[in-house]
């Protein structure tokens, strides 16, 4: 069972199959990790892992309950974090990777954080947003397009209370000021202090459902702050502004996501080390259960191939045989009634009483799976030589045409069928062979008649199943005939 367990692990199907849930799994825990329901996976992770600890030991009762469970909370799981589901659907096609800034935007940082604490100084509020790899398209609404090269004059002026524009946000996007003027959306959340009003909640909102970075410069207070993943960090100076852009265009140029500010370097190998071992761990324990030896009985037909020409089966035939089988849980469970046959290959068989055997071969079972016993196991067959004969076929003429009138011709066509005769039986006379009756006084001056074949028991059609044969009559008036 080990050796088995390592072959399967080892093959490439299983590595590929590992590889990318625990992937998955990395990828999920990120996405509620920074929408902040992490929390919640990690109950349904505890919970996983709980189930696959009951299976390890053999726990029949709590194994029960969690597979009766799985699709009620299967439903709740999508209910709960339908949100999540639909963050990481939109996550999962938007790429995998932003263009890294380009060396011409390396003074806009500076700019921006000269700007925000210029603002802050006067005290005017402000909404600065930097998209990250999500699609803003459909958060930001209203707005003005403006696509201009970023300039402190500008940046100011599109603040200042005196502009129509000075609501809302401005979008940074590739080293330019891509538009003003934007709604964000508000964030629900209550974690924010009491002096914050709708334009934190702005910045918040947008950041807890993309991964954008959203500076904020508060009105009333002067105080510059930044929003990431949901959560407020205070910017003290022009320093950590700079740091908080060029760090948020790093992780959007990544690949891999980037440990959050003051998590150790280290944070993302050791995630995807837990992400790969809990994987391994569910991922053996269902391999383990699936490579299980039990036992099944299946009621199975059997069928008869490869008859040669020459050799017909007499008397009674078993139909079906009872087998009982050992393998591997999974592949013992596809194995059922519908899908099993037991062949028995009559290509050699000699006329006379001949026994055959139920086989493994004979069932074409799996390379693991191994027959333990069929009832019957032993099937004795008589089989007989048989004769292929020509016999011509005699239409069944039933009565006398009607009066006044008689028969001048009757044509069949095939006028001879072959049959197949057991061979002590067709050596003494050749079967008649005739058609369905054909009542005469029905007929008028003549008629075409499809019949059908109708042969004793023992006459078997060489080419099954038997033709129809078509039966020609003329008829003429008595006196046409002795004139
Ligand atoms: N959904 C929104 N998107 C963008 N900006 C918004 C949004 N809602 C409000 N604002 C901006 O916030 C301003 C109102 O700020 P409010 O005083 O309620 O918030 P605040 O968080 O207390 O900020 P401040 O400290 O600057 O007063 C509005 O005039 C508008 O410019």
């Amino acid at each position: 069972m080990i050796s088995n367990f390592l072959q399967t692990v080892l093959g490439w199907r299983a590595l590929t199959d590992i590889t990318l849930i625990a992937l998955g799994m990395f990828f999920v825990y990120h996405t509620l990790r920074r929408l902040g329901t992490w929390k919640m996976f990690l109950g349904l992770v505890m919970a996983m892992l709980a189930y696959v600890g009951a299976n390890i030991l053999g726990l029949e009762g709590i194994t029960w309950i969690f597979s009766n469970l799985s699709h009620v909370a299967l439903i709740g799981i999508i209910i709960i974090f339908q949100p999540e589901i639909r963050k990481m659907l939109e996550s999962s096609v938007s790429p995998a990777r932003r263009e890294p800034e380009g060396p011409e935007h390396e003074g806009l940082p500076m700019m921006i954080a000269d700007a925000l604490f210029s603002l802050a100084k006067i005290p005017c509020g402000a909404i600065f947003v930097f998209p990250g790899r999500d699609p803003l398209e459909r958060f930001l609404t209203g707005g003005v397009p403006l696509n201009a090269d970023p300039s402190p004059e500008l940046i100011l002026s599109l603040f200042d209370t005196h502009s129509p524009g000075h609501d809302g946000a401005l979008l940074v996007r590739d080293g330019r000021l891509a538009g003003y003027g934007f709604r964000l959306p508000i964030s629900k959340s209550s974690h924010l202090p009491r002096e914050m009003g709708t334009r934190h909640h702005a910045g918040m909102g947008l950041s807890e459902i993309t991964d954008a970075l959203v500076f904020v410069v508060s009105e009333e207070r002067g105080l510059v702050s930044f929003f990431k993943n949901g959560k407020l960090s205070r910017v003290p100076g022009r320093k950590e502004a700079v740091e908080a852009i060029t760090d948020h265009w790093k992780a959007a140029a990544s690949f891999l996501p980037q440990p959050e500010k003051g998590a150790k370097k280290w944070t993302t190998a050791v995630e995807l080390v837990t992400a790969f071992m809990l994987t391994i761990l569910l991922w053996s324990s269902v391999v383990i259960g699936r490579m299980e030896i039990v036992e099944k009985s299946v009621e199975t037909p059997i069928v008869y191939v490869s008859l040669p020409a020459n050799i017909a089966l007499s008397g009674a035939k078993p139909t079906g045989t009872r087998i009982h089988m050992a393998g591997p849980k999974s592949q013992l469970d596809s194995l059922t009634a519908d899908n099993l046959r037991v062949r028995i290959d009559l290509s050699k068989a000699q006329p006379g009483k001949q026994t055959f055997f139920v086989s493994r071969e004979s069932l074409n079972l799996p390379k693991k799976v191994d027959l333990l016993d069929a009832d019957p196991s032993e099937i004795n067959l008589s089989l007989e030589e048989t004769v292929d004969m020509e016999v011509p076929v005699t239409p069944q003429l039933v009565g006398q045409p009607r009066q006044g009138w008689t028969v001048v011709s009757v044509a069949v066509k095939p006028q001879k069928v072959r049959v197949v005769m057991k061979k002590g039986e067709g050596e003494q006379q050749a079967p008649a062979v005739t058609t369905t009756p054909i009542y005469l006084d029905s007929l008028g001056s003549g008629a075409t008649i499809r019949c059908k074949i109708i042969a004793p028991p023992d006459a078997q059609p060489s080419d099954k199943p038997w033709p129809d044969v078509e039966v020609q009559i003329r008829l003429i008036p008595v006196e046409a005939k002795t004139e």
